[in-house]
């Protein structure tokens, strides 16, 4: 990830200093000497931590998303030499609405309000009225992340502050180099999954917009956010949308049959079953395939482990994959439009190198490539996988197809042995099959004997 700027610039070590802080201690747990040296010399923050959880707890959620912002303001208000404080939230802070402009919109409850009944409600009640404090959100990091923009719009005081707001960030498109990526978060995961064998249904709705941008866009346009924060000074908070759907969009059908498509050059190792995955667009026929392509397969693999004297593992795996799914599902199958006039604003802000060298304009992005490249990156970064192993690993995808056709042949062998033991018209069916081969094979026989 760093080969290129430390070639470019050697010394990049002496230009970084990194300072230990937790967001859930007063102060953020900092020495005393890194926040009097923060205090006094800090021009730029960036506040990027945060829990991305789904199913984070709420008390947590709260504390990270929310008090820990406020806390960073009241910080940064003791900043003499601040020029500029950029907020990252996402572009679901309100994925309730379904047309999102470049606004801060109210919360039903006031952040205050939360944060101080985290410090007296215990857990248990907090877990009684989550649902009905988060409301239409579909988690709680959507809604804190909400909750944070307001508190960062009330206590921001005479602050230079800006929002950015990116939607599902993929692996780079092209800075350092396309494909890196370094977590399992949004779609990450579900290549795996789905290179790897064990994803075979996802309930998506394939015309919904794929929101994806990539992380090297949403860090250009968040530097670009900077310098236009500190040198322009607006007004007021601008908020500024990291999205691609408005712009450039692709849609979930395209992306899974470009990651379908991408497994056949370059597949994965060891995998479990052959990457063979689908849409599913209602409740009955999810949990259908749920049980046949996911939870039957792992049972009877697990049986084997077992058989084989090993721990089985598939089923515990196959749970997990099944509760992650149900958690992305609200994204995959809805669409939503983000207006992104402020961040068109800003690239015609920047002079034409800036835009080339902080490019986040993307329009010119060429999602298939993109694809290839993402997968490509999440075999090499995530998986650790050779290149040099995809002969290997195509092979074995072959093995694993000659299995499934002897097992489905097997099955229907077993199924269809049971079918003419108990029913006359399977048998009649059986007969007719056979007489029909019978007959077949006894003409052509006797056609190539008159030929000779
Ligand atoms: C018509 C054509 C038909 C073709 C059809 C083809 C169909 C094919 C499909 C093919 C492939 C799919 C491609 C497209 C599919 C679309 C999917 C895209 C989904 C994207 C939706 C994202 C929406 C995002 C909206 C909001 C945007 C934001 O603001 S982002 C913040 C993003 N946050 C997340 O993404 C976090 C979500 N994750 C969670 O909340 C949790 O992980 C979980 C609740 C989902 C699961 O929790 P669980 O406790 O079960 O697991 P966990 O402990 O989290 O982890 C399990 C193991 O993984 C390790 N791990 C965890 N995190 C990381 C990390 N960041 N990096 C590395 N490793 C990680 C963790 O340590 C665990 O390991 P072990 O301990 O060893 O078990
Ligand atoms: N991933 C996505 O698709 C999107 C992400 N975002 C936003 O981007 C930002 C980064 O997210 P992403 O990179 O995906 O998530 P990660 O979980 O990878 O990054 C979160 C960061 O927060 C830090 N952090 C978490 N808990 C604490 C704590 N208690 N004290 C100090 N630091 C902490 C982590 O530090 P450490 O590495 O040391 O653990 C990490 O650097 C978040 O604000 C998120 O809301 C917005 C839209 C989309």
């Amino acid at each position: 990830m760093f080969e290129k700027v430390k070639e470019v610039c050697p010394n990049v070590h002496e230009k970084i200093r990194a300072i230990s802080a937790d967001l859930n201690q007063n102060d953020f747990a900092i020495s005393k000497e890194d926040l009097q040296e923060l205090l006094s010399n800090t021009n730029v923050i960036f506040h990027c931590a945060a829990t991305v959880r789904f199913d984070d707890h709420l008390r947590h959620a709260v504390q990270l998303n929310v008090t820990a912002t406020q806390q960073l303001l009241l910080m940064a208000s003791q900043m003499p030499k601040l020029e500029a404080f950029i907020h990252i939230s996402t572009a679901y802070s309100n994925c309730n609405l379904k047309h999102i402009d470049e606004v801060i919109y109210p919360c039903p409850v006031e952040p205050k309000k939360i944060i101080d009944s985290m410090e007296w409600l215990d857990d248990a009640i907090i877990d009684e009225i989550t649902p009905k404090l988060i409301g239409d959100q579909p988690n709680t990091y959507t809604y804190t992340k909400a909750l944070g923009e307001v508190v960062v719009q009330q206590e921001g005081g005479d602050l230079n502050i800006a929002i950015v707001r990116p939607s599902i960030m993929g692996a780079t498109w092209q800075e350092p180099f396309p494909g890196w990526v370094d977590n399992i978060n949004g779609p990450s995961g579900l290549i795996i999954a789905a290179g790897k064998g064990f994803l075979r249904s996802v309930r998506a709705t394939p015309m919904a917009v794929a929101d994806l941008i990539p992380a090297d866009t949403v860090v250009n346009l968040t530097l670009a956010v900077g310098w236009y924060t500190a040198v322009h000074r607006p007004k007021s908070t601008l908020v500024y949308h990291c999205t691609s759907g408005n712009l450039n969009p692709c849609n979930w059908g395209k992306m899974g049959f470009q990651v379908l498509a991408t497994f056949e050059k370059i597949p994965f190792e060891r995998a479990f079953r052959r990457p063979n995955a689908d849409f599913t667009t209602n409740n009955i026929s999810t949990h259908y395939w749920n049980a046949v392509s996911h939870r039957a397969p792992a049972i009877i693999y697990d049986f084997y482990l077992r058989l084989t004297g090993r721990k089985p593992r598939m089923t515990k795996l196959m749970n997990r994959l099944l509760r992650t799914l149900s958690m992305l599902e609200y994204f995959i199958n809805r669409s939503w439009e983000w207006s992104t006039h402020n961040t068109e604003m800003l690239m015609s802000e920047l002079s034409p190198e800036d835009q080339r060298v902080f490019n986040f304009d993307i329009r010119q992005l060429n999602w298939l490539e993109y694809i290839e490249n993402y997968v490509l990156g999440v075999k090499k970064y995530l998986l650790k996988e050779d290149m040099a192993g995809i002969p290997e690993a195509k092979q074995h995808l072959k093995r694993l197809r000659n299995i499934h056709y002897l097992f489905n042949t097997a099955l229907f062998l077993i199924v269809w042995r049971l079918l003419i033991a108990r029913s006359q018209v399977a048998r009649n069916v059986w007969f007719f099959i056979v007489s029909f081969c019978y007959k077949f094979l006894s003409y052509f026989r006797a056609s190539s004997t008159l030929k000779v």
